[in-house]
Formats: structure tokens, sequence, C-alpha cells
């Protein structure tokens, strides 16, 4: 795997690539790598010649609460891990990289609000304008084919596609499934931040959104009920609970009746790290 610190090298390499028609397949991350991570490289592999990762935790999306500092870097054995994937190239920009002025001195990318301000867009505000603006630097340094985001961001893999559709990028995006730990808890960097006992309460959200399906599943439309009641199970399990949404997945508008493409949706803090998970739900 060759390592690419700089954007020049990152474009020379890469275009030298594509110009001899090899086929580039993109995933971004931000690093401490697990099993969901890999699984999107694996679908990378699939998809195309070449396997690009980056690393890089983007202070653009970060809010000024939140981990930034504390956020796991583990480059050493994300770098092995991704070594033994037989990953091509792994980028990783420096901050001057990507915003040679400084973040607060750069053009940004936002996607409507709309698709933004809820969900998650409500409690991190900004969020996702760091995150369409770091990933559209991304795609415009590597340029690939093809860019595979995970369905446990949804809304982020949601976003992402608007921006591409919107601004004509010429990149096919994929949704990755969500990879979880043996008692279904959705892995995440984040659950590091978690104790043992932490951990075993936190698949708690992810049983909880399934117990939400099957109800619906079984023709339950009241959805602001089934909601109220997730939300109260979740507070009694210790949860602080960000939101509890039932939602299109074309719109991320609030489901209501006759609605056949669904989405659970569900961010909650436990103890430190602030958790998210989802289920699409399929009616007939
Ligand atoms: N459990 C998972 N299954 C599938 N894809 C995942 C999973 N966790 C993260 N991803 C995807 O990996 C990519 C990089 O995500 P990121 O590096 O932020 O990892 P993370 O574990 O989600 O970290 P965080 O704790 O910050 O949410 C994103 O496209 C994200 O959706
Ligand atoms: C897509 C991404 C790498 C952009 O910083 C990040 O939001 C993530 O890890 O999901
Ligand atoms: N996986 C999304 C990145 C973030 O929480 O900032």
């Amino acid at each position: 795997m060759q390592i690419l610190n700089n954007k020049t090298d990152a474009q020379q390499q890469l275009r030298a690539l594509k110009q001899q028609g090899k086929r580039i397949a993109f995933v971004p991350t931000m690093g401490n790598l697990h099993e969901g991570h890999l699984t999107l490289v694996h679908q990378a592999k699939q998809q195309a010649d070449i396997v690009v990762v980056s690393i890089y935790v983007n202070p653009l999306q970060f809010g000024p609460n939140e981990d930034y500092s504390a956020y796991p870097r583990t480059l050493e054995k994300d770098s092995q891990q991704l070594t033994n994937e037989g990953v091509d190239f792994l980028f990783l920009p420096t901050n001057e990289t990507i915003y040679p002025r400084g973040k607060e001195h750069h053009t940004t990318v936002k996607v409507i609000d709309s698709l933004t301000n809820k969900l998650c867009g409500a409690s991190r505000p900004g969020h996702f304008t760091g995150v369409t603006t770091v990933v559209n630097i991304l795609f415009n340094i590597i340029q690939p084919n093809v860019a595979i985001f995970g369905k446990k961001d949804f809304q982020q893999l949601m976003v992402i596609r608007r921006m591409t559709e919107d601004l004509s990028l010429p990149i096919e995006i994929v949704g990755g499934d969500i990879m979880r730990e043996k008692n279904g808890l959705a892995m995440s960097s984040r659950n590091g931040y978690l104790s043992s006992t932490e951990k075993d309460k936190a698949a708690h959200l992810r049983a909880i959104i399934i117990a939400t399906q099957k109800q619906i599943e079984a023709g339950d439309t009241n959805f602001s009920g089934l909601i109220r009641h997730a939300k109260q199970q979740l507070e009694n399990d210790g949860f602080k609970v960000d939101y509890f949404s039932i939602v299109r997945t074309d719109d991320l508008e609030p489901a209501i009746k006759n609605d056949k493409q669904l989405l659970i949706a569900a961010a909650a803090w436990l103890g430190k790290p602030r958790l998210i998970d989802n289920q699409e739900v399929f009616l007939k």
C-alpha cells in the first residue's frame, strides 16, 4: 500500500492510473478502523481496479463542544489493517492540505436545508456542510469513479448523493450495509468511549428500533405513539435521546399513513458518546 501525503502526489499518481483506463474506488474515513470500514473496502475492491482510502479527521464537521481533539487516532493499526486488505493507496491529508487558508476561510459546499437541518443536522448545526465540503475536496483530489459510504450514516449518504447529483459530479455513490457487533450494536469508532456495561446497554438502541419496525410491519401506523414509546424506553434504559424518528427514505420527512418506504432513525447519548443507528422498513 502506498501512502499519499500530499495533494499533488495524489493527483498525479491517480490521474496517471485513470489515463491507463483503471477504475478507481474511494472510501473516505476518519480512521480508527473497524469491520464496518473494512466491508466498505471489500465493496470498493469489487467495484474497481484501484482502491483508495482516506483517513482525515475533518475539523469542519465537528461542533465546538464535540470530540474533535479526543477523536481516536490510531494510524499505525489502521494502516496495517488496510495493508492486509490489499488497499492500493492511503491518502493522509493534513489540515493545511485540505484547508490551506484555515477552515474559517474556506469555500463551503452546502446541500439544501430540507435535507441537512433535520435528524443529525438539527443537533449538529453546520455538520453536513463540513462533511460535503471535505468530501468535495477529497473527490476533487482523488477523482474516483465510485465512492462508498456506510448506511449507518444514512442521512450523510443521502446528503452526499444529493450533492453529487446537484453538482453533476461524475462519481457513482454506493451505500454499504451496516456492520454490527454480535449483540446488534452498530460498529462505530465512538463505541470505544463505552465501558463494557455500557456496550451491553448500547445494544438496546438496536433492539428498540427493531421492535418499532415489527410494530410497523404488523400494521401499526400510529407513528407518533411508536416514537413516544421508543423514546420512553430509551430514557428508562439510561439513554439521553437526541431524536427517534420515523421518516420517509426519499426526503426524510416524517412518515405518514400509507407511506411505504420508511426509515427508523435514532441518535442518543449513552454516557460519553452519541450513538446513531437506523433501519429501513419497506411495506407492501
Ligand atoms: N458499522 C458500520 N457499518 C458500515 N459502515 C460504517 C459503519 N460505521 C461507519 N461506517 C462508514 O464508514 C465511513 C467512515 O465513517 P467514520 O470513519 O466516521 O466511522 P464511524 O465508526 O462511523 O465513526 P463515528 O464514531 O465517528 O461515527 C462512513 O461512510 C460510515 O458511514
Ligand atoms: C465521510 C467522512 C469521512 C467525511 O469526513 C465522515 O463524515 C465519515 O467518516 O463518515
Ligand atoms: N461518521 C460521521 C462522522 C461524524 O460523526 O462526524
